[in-house]
């Protein structure tokens, strides 16, 4: 069945001229075709570095501009495979393309095993230990006599592709490019596939994007291991291309290098990766020749410069170069698919169905009991008002139905199966979508991308698949989602615009779109109108009645009295970490106990 989307939806904010980003691809494309033709074999050789610094830049553009997990070790993983191809192909004899196939296979390893140590840790502990392997693989590949030790393996064989030996760096130079091509077509498509929008909301936290239902240790690993595979096919060529290895370029120093690559030329950008190659590799060149003369003295004074530039880059621009560029070309009108399948759903619940029981929760932090003992029910087409003063445990029960914190002693039930002990992705996937108390949007990204990750679960595309572009159908079904619960929340008009452009009540509305893009079952809102002008308010409060009508069942925590007693069917007040009681907002506010704890003068 086809679903077309409604011509109230056209893109607004959009030039409806024609992009000249096109054309800008092609002649670059044309420009670094005819580069070898018509440079000097010394600029060609320069050139050939520049890409092969480019694909470590890109894998870290993925791994750390867009997933947030910083490394200074991608140096070791060229390494692995430089010396990888090294030892099987002048040791051993081995034809170089099978020890490139070889080469991924080792590193994969090395990558799975590294990132299923590393990769849970938090905060600053992973860039320590990106360091401390860096480190290690450093000092295995000097100390190995089996990898020739400090002074390294020579005479590494030439590529050969159909019988032809690439003997010059001008064939070379092709082959690298072909790859940054090809690196940079698989990852942009990553980046805009339901893949790439979930790895992008790792910055924001776990708790993002484990609640559309991504498994996020999965997402981490896999990106950590596509930047090591791309650093790694960058070492393989860099073997062959310079037919010697030693250990001095895998060390730590270059793996900052290709961090500050990354950071220069703008983190969270593809093109920002061959930006910031190119940059620092034509500014190492040029500065390693002037310095020396300007100081009077030798040195590596390049180091210092390029420290001083991130420092100034993280300063004053530190979303890096591209972006600057990137400003000013416009973009072309995006593209709205017309017909597109609808997405799977969730089987919808009776009217009056129970959803949600929770049955005598307990939360203890240490010595505090923060939930104790609470019960409550939640049926189909039912607002359920969660209230009490601070510190009463509302957001820790939230946590507690949601997976987020699992509980200490009692039962959730979902739709009657056992939920308790499930994480929060997997409750997720069984129907529960959710806002945050504090607003977890991606700024940069327009409102229909914001809107489309709330559908991750709602759709299957992987890692390849996305780089791959195989994904498209389900690509314009996610689009056509999102517009359609844009719509649903009045903000159709600003669909194409950034999200950090809309003030906080619409940011809010925002993400109860994304919300209902999951297709939930229960919608749990956590605190929605926290900081909300009275118009906002009342906005939002007319936009949740429309949903519960329309069958919409709605776990509600909120602070202001008037929205919530005028908006629930039920309340539940706590106090203290207990229930204080239950029953319709008017007994509620004729509940003595309550007058008494809480609303004061409110009733
Ligand atoms: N992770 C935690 N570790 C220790 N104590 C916690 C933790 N989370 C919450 N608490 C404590 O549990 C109690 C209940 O907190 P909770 O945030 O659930 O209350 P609340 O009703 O949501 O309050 P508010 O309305 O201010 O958001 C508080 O005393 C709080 O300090």
């Amino acid at each position: 069945m086809s679903a077309p989307i409604p011509p109230s939806l056209a893109p607004a904010g959009h030039s409806a001229r024609r992009s000249p980003r096109p054309l800008i691809l092609l002649a670059s494309v044309i420009a670094v075709l005819l580069a070898p033709l018509l440079l000097s074999q010394f600029s060609v050789t320069l050139l050939g570095y520049i890409g092969l610094f480019s694909l470590i830049a890109m894998g870290l553009v993925l791994l750390t501009g867009v997933a947030g997990s910083t490394s200074f070790g991608q140096a070791a993983f060229m390494g692995v495979g430089a010396y990888t191809t090294a030892v099987l192909t002048t040791r051993y004899g081995f034809s170089p393309w099978w020890t490139l196939l070889i080469a991924l296979g080792v590193t994969s390893v090395v990558a799975l095993i590294l990132g299923a140590v590393t990769l849970r840790m938090q905060g600053h502990y992973l860039p320590l230990a990106t360091i401390a392997w860096g480190i290690s693989l450093y000092y295995l590949f000097g100390n190995s006599e089996a990898l020739g030790g400090f002074t390294g393996l020579r005479e590494i064989p030439a590529l050969s592709v159909f019988g032809y030996a690439l003997t010059d760096n001008r064939a070379y130079y092709y082959l690298i490019w072909l790859c940054v091509g090809l690196a940079a077509w698989g990852a942009q498509n990553l980046l805009s596939s339901r893949t790439g929008r979930a790895i992008r909301a790792l910055r924001g936290g776990a708790v993002v994007a484990e609640s559309f239902g991504a498994n996020t240790f999965a997402l981490r690993i896999q990106t950590f291991l596509l930047a090591a595979l791309l650093a790694c096919l960058a070492g393989w060529l860099y073997a062959h291309f310079q037919r010697f290895v030693n250990p001095t370029p895998f060390g730590l120093a270059q793996g900052i290098e290709f961090l500050f690559m990354a950071v220069v030329g703008g983190a969270g950008h593809i093109w920002g990766a061959i930006l910031g190659a190119a940059l620092l590799t034509l500014l190492r060149d040029e500065l390693q020749d002037i310095l020396p003369a300007l100081l009077g003295q030798s040195g590596d004074f390049v180091t210092v410069v390029f420290g001083l530039l991130v420092i100034l880059m993280l300063q004053f621009a530190r979303q890096g170069l591209w972006p600057l560029i990137d400003r000013l070309v416009p973009k072309g009108a995006p593209r709205i698919a017309s017909a597109p399948e609808p997405l799977p759903s969730h089987p919808k619940p009776q009217a009056g169905e129970e959803l949600l029981r929770v049955e005598q929760a307990v939360k203890q932090f240490g010595g505090l009991r923060a939930v104790s003992g609470v019960s409550f029910t939640l049926h189909a087409g039912e607002i359920l008002g969660l209230i009490g003063p601070n510190g009463a445990g509302k957001s820790t029960m939230f946590n507690l139905v949601s997976g987020v914190s699992p509980v200490t002693s009692g039962r959730v039930l979902l739709r009657g199966q056992d939920v308790t002990r499930l994480p929060s992705r997997a409750i997720a996937r069984r129907g529960l979508g959710r806002t945050f108390q504090h607003v977890r949007l991606f700024p940069e990204m327009t409102l229909v991308e914001n809107t489309m990750m709330g559908g991750y679960a709602r759709a299957r595309a992987g890692v390849v698949a996305s780089m791959l572009h195989l994904e498209r159908r389900e690509e314009d079904s996610l689009q056509a989602a999102a517009l359609r619960q844009l719509e649903r929340v009045g903000l159709s008009e600003q669909a194409w615009l950034q999200a950090g452009n809309l003030p906080l009540g619409k940011q809010r509305l925002l993400e109860i779109a994304r919300a209902l893009v999951h297709d939930p079952v229960l919608l749990l809102l956590d605190e929605p109108a926290a900081g909300l002008r009275f118009n906002e308010k009342q906005e939002l409060s007319a936009l949740l009645r429309r949903l519960r009508d329309e069958g919409v069942t709605i776990l509600l925590v909120e602070h202001d009295m008037d929205l919530v007693m005028n908006l629930a069917d039920r309340l539940v007040v706590m106090n203290y970490g207990e229930k204080l009681a239950e029953g319709t907002p008017e007994a509620i506010q004729q509940h003595p106990a309550v007058r008494e704890a809480y609303l004061g003068g409110v009733a």
